[in-house]
């Protein structure tokens, strides 16, 4: 293949046409779409109308779409992109789409089409209910980090991972817009005037800057386990019947606890939006249950399955042997997923990249109430994360804030 240039839809086509495997025909007529509607890169969607066969090309651009060329950006990630897709695959199979092919030169990865799924934000937006969610993501998580540890691997080996997965360009991007931005004046920051005096006490609260800095320290220092590094709602396909994980370019190794945060804070920004967005107080407080019942077996079910695959998998005699330091290690876990979790969600309402949950609330007064509601949730577990013993604690925060949020 040629050296690295931006794909156009023509050559999409013609290197979509050569995979033997997608298209066995070769075929004359392939139609393509770039359909990409994240921040970062070039996703193009290429279809055979005659035999229903269809395929994505991901392409990452050397610079964040989102901001332009003035913010460059490592093309390296579409590596880290395709090889943390396949190991995800080859330790949670069937929980992220089939890599079938990667190009170094041209930074893109061929990857089984999942267009029979919804992004699960936009599912979530329009009131969808994932049966299985909980129980998939659960398994995902509770399987890529346990045995990306030192738990559940060689741990000379691991070192080695640990070394294939730097990423420090993706890693200084969620640095700067999680555990830093927010907190301080800085010209990425992009939130509503009404919300001047939020985030005036997000930069004036002591309290808050001390926990943000203990979980900026551990994201820049803990390298517990290979992370997924960015699994919100917009990174996770969905039917009521199948879950599949995307976009895992912020991979690295990292505190374990941030991927949980982040799926975890993701469905609490929706339920944010449901104080903003539905017809009647009764269906929205319907689907705030839904979702806090989503979020408490989440945890239940991953705490369940870490533990089942240290019980039959742990590799560290001494960590395997201590009941109590499993018990120490799920409850610091436990504790980092919520502080994580809220800073997912302040980020979301304050910093550069929002969330179409509570952006797309249209009456202004109503969105104020999102975005306000968010940012004490979030505000309320950064601040109480540490001491947290159970993920009731976290439920308890959503509800006392709904309760204190204006409707
Ligand atoms: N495997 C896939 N199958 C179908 N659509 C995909 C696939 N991967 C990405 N997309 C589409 O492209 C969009 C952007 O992809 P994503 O990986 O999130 O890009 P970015 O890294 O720029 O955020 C997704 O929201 C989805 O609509
Ligand atoms: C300048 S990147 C901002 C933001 O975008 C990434 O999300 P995605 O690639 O899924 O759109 C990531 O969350 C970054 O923090």
């Amino acid at each position: 293949m040629s050296a690295y240039h931006p794909l156009t839809e023509r050559e999409a086509i013609e290197i979509a046409r050569s995979l033997k495997s997608v298209f066995p025909d070769a075929p004359d007529n392939l139609a393509c779409r770039e359909i990409g509607d994240g921040n970062l890169n070039l996703v193009f969607h290429i279809t055979d109308s005659a035999s229903g066969r269809s395929v994505i090309l991901k392409q990452a651009l050397p610079y964040a779409k989102v901001v332009g060329e003035s913010w460059p950006l490592t093309l390296d990630r579409a590596r880290i992109e395709s090889e943390a897709l396949i190991q995800e695959g080859k330790l949670a199979p069937g929980l992220v789409p089939q890599v079938y092919a990667y190009d170094a030169e041209l930074a893109l990865t061929i990857m089984e089409d999942l267009s029979d799924h919804v992004i699960m934000r936009r599912g979530l937006m329009e009131g969808g209910r994932y049966p299985k969610f909980a129980d998939d993501i659960s398994t995902f998580l509770a399987r890529t980090l346990f045995f990306t540890s030192d738990l559940g691997m060689n741990q000379q080996e691991k070192k080695l991972r640990v070394r294939d997965f730097i990423n420090p360009e993706l890693c200084k991007i969620t640095e700067d817009l999680i555990f830093d931005d927010p907190y301080t004046v800085s010209a990425n920051n992009n939130y509503d005037a009404a919300i001047e005096d939020e985030a005036e006490a997000l930069r004036t609260d002591e309290q808050l800057h001390f926990e943000i800095a203990l979980l900026r320290e551990k994201f820049l220092t803990q390298a517990q386990a290979l992370l997924h590094g960015d699994l919100h709602t917009g990174s996770i396909f969905i039917t009521p019947e199948s879950t599949k994980v995307i976009d895992p370019e912020f991979a690295y190794y990292g505190p374990a606890g941030f991927d949980i945060g982040a799926v975890i804070g993701n469905l609490l920004l929706n339920y944010a939006s449901r104080h903003g967005w539905d017809k009647s107080e009764a269906e929205a407080g319907d689907y705030r249950h839904y979702l806090l019942t989503t979020i408490r077996e989440i945890w239940t079910k991953f705490e369940a399955k870490f533990r089942a695959l240290w019980d039959e998998h742990g590799v560290d005699r001494l960590a395997s042997a201590s009941a109590a330091y499993k018990d120490d290690y799920m409850k610091r876990l436990l504790q980092d997923t919520l502080g994580y979790a809220g800073a997912k969600m302040v980020r979301r309402i304050v910093g550069l990249a929002h969330v179409a949950d509570i952006d797309r609330i249209e009456d202004a007064a109503k969105r104020e109430t999102a975005q306000r509601l968010a940012l004490a949730i979030g505000k309320s577990l950064i601040k109480t994360g540490r001491q947290s013993t159970s993920i009731e604690q976290l439920i308890d925060i959503a509800l006392t804030s709904s309760a204190g949020a204006k409707v």
